[in-house]
């Protein structure tokens, strides 16, 4: 929708605060909404107010119809803005507002009908609030009819993902965190290897793509999932993502132990610093966000590192390297050009020759903390994330290393989280792009190897006793999304853009003096 200063009979008031656009004759400021941004038409009841302004006071009768659009703050923050119209003639009036509607009709990627869960106990427990309050009206608004279950329980949502009848939705919408989202999500990929035959507990399986869409609404603790696909932690701007239909593909990785299927996870996957956090932290629920910088801190102090090892394949199908300098973006030519590659790789030899036919590098070592990341896992904590190059959908982990070092130089590579400088220009820390990876802890090898374990696990507990202590003799857990594992011995491997999410990456934040981002002028020229 172009506003311009033409000769149409037809007015805009600014209804809305910051609406920038004035159609009138011989002005010549032009105002740009792309189709693909407007939330709603709505015949509108001109009121005296509206009609008591400036020179339209005298007019006899008007018409007028308002359309509701995604007005693009800074930070990739959205907002829903509205600009009234009218006119004298009603047969205009109602041409127009037909014709926006005929349009929004033919914008096939908008869900009609969502199922939506709550989790009303994440982070500050304010998700039934946020729904009900910034994310109902909104999709009341654009006409999205919504079946909403508040959770009881832990997996109650994913348990009933496999009770309904999902092919009716157009998306599941989560309200929550990360926690929350990886339930939904495990709820919608089991469901559909399920219904497809396919056994989860095979790590090499090829795992059926989920094409009904996840929506975040984020009411969580870290809420990293949001923030590394939208841009910004706020639901106002997660909610309009989902109203106008939004795509963003995501690698998923499959975590399996001893031919045992345990999570998938799409962000985090740590072992020792945030796996231990992550244990800590669970005890201090009650807490709420604050729990993480709580243990944090704790698990900071005890510096503990562990030993093991770790195999991985590299990803040698895409063309990015962890050390790049420049990040996945909406439209990301890396992810493309990765889907193309992988696609035509499994057509030409299908994926068990491929994978096995690669050599496996081995690194035996000490280490504060192992991390697998499919996304950069930027959060509000750490606006670049734990890996500011990795991409959301080019069917590769980043997999860092941070080896044992002083706790002087720990908290160096954790400052430069929160900072411009390279976390990864350590000599104690290696990236490696991977497609799959393996680890067993030196304990659970020497476990099965000897059965002089006794002692071992003697000064096992004396150490989980004593946070003071940092030798390596006990396991740490894994942090998988937020969710922690039961075994240290794991086997992981990337699905290349398994599940898709209402998002669509993070957007370039160049704006024109109107305030608009220079795309959607790009998508109307
Ligand atoms: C001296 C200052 C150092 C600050 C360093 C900060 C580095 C933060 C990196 C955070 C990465 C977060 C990765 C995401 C993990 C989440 O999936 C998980 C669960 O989230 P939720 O369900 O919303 O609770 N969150 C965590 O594991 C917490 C990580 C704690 C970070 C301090
Ligand atoms: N009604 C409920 N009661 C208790 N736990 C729940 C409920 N609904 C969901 N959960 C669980 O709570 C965990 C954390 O939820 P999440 O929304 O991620 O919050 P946070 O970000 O604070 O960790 C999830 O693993 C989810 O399975
Ligand atoms: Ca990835």
């Amino acid at each position: 929708l172009i506003l311009h200063s033409s000769p149409l009979p037809l007015y805009c008031c600014k209804t809305v605060r910051k609406m920038k656009c004035r159609i009138n004759p011989g002005n010549n400021e032009n105002c740009f909404v792309p189709i693909s941004e407007i939330i709603a038409v709505e015949e509108t009841e001109f009121n005296k107010k509206q009609r008591n302004i400036g020179r339209w006071q005298k007019m006899a009768k008007l018409h007028a119809f308002t359309v509701h659009y995604v007005k693009k703050a800074r930070n990739h923050r959205w907002r829903c803005s509205a600009a009234t119209f009218w006119c004298v003639d009603e047969h205009l009036c109602n041409q127009w507002t037909q014709a926006l509607k005929e349009l929004l009709e033919m914008q096939k990627s908008r869900p009609k009908q969502l199922l939506v869960y709550i989790n009303p106990f994440g982070g500050k427990r304010q998700g039934k609030r946020i729904y009900e309050q910034k994310v109902a009206p909104l999709f009341s608004l654009a006409s999205i009819s919504t079946d909403v279950v508040v959770t009881e329980h832990a997996n109650h949502a994913k348990d009933n993902l496999f009770e309904v009848n999902i092919y009716k939705y157009d998306g599941v919408v989560c309200v929550g965190g990360d926690g929350m989202f990886s339930e939904v999500m495990h709820g919608l990929i089991g469901r559909m290897q399920k219904d497809s035959g396919i056994d989860q507990n095979n790590p090499k399986a090829s795992l059926v793509q989920c094409n009904i869409r996840i929506g975040i609404i984020p009411a969580g603790s870290t809420d990293c999932i949001c923030y590394s696909t939208v841009g910004i932690s706020d639901p106002v701007t997660s909610a309009l993502h989902i109203i106008v239909g939004d795509c963003q593909p995501l690698d998923v990785s499959s975590v399996h132990h001893n031919d045992t299927f345990l999570k998938y996870s799409v962000s985090l996957l740590g072992y020792g610093f945030y796996g231990d956090i992550l244990k800590d932290s669970e005890k201090k629920r009650w807490m709420g966000p604050m729990r993480y910088d709580y243990s944090g801190f704790k698990t900071f102090l005890s510096h503990h590192y562990y030993e093991g090892t770790i195999a991985y394949q590299p990803a040698k199908h895409t063309h990015g390297s962890p050390r790049d300098k420049v990040s996945c973006r909406t439209g990301c030519y890396i992810c493309k050009q990765s889907e193309k590659q992988l696609a035509e790789q499994n057509k030409e030899h299908g994926l068990k020759k491929e994978e096995g036919e690669e050599e496996w590098k081995v690194i035996k070592g000490k280490f504060l903390a192992i991390n697998a990341v499919n996304m950069s896992c930027a959060c509000p904590r750490s606006p670049k994330g734990l890996s500011p190059a990795a991409h959301l959908a080019d069917g590769s982990a980043d997999l860092i290393l941070v080896r044992k070092c002083s706790r002087f130089d720990f908290l160096r590579y954790l400052v430069r989280h929160t900072n411009q400088d390279d976390q990864f220009d350590f000599p104690f820390v290696d990236v490696y792009r991977v497609k799959c990876f393996q680890f067993t802890s030196k304990l659970s090898e020497d476990n099965e190897s000897n059965v002089m374990d006794v002692g071992k696990k003697r000064f096992g507990q004396f150490c989980r006793d004593h946070p003071a202590c940092c030798c390596n003799i006990v396991n740490s857990t894994w942090n998988c999304d937020g969710e922690t594992l039961d075994s240290s011995a794991i086997e992981v491997r990337v699905h290349c853009q398994l599940m898709k999410l209402f998002a669509r990456g993070i957007e370039e934040d160049c704006k024109d003096e109107a305030g608009h981002s220079q795309s959607s002028i790009e998508q109307l020229l």
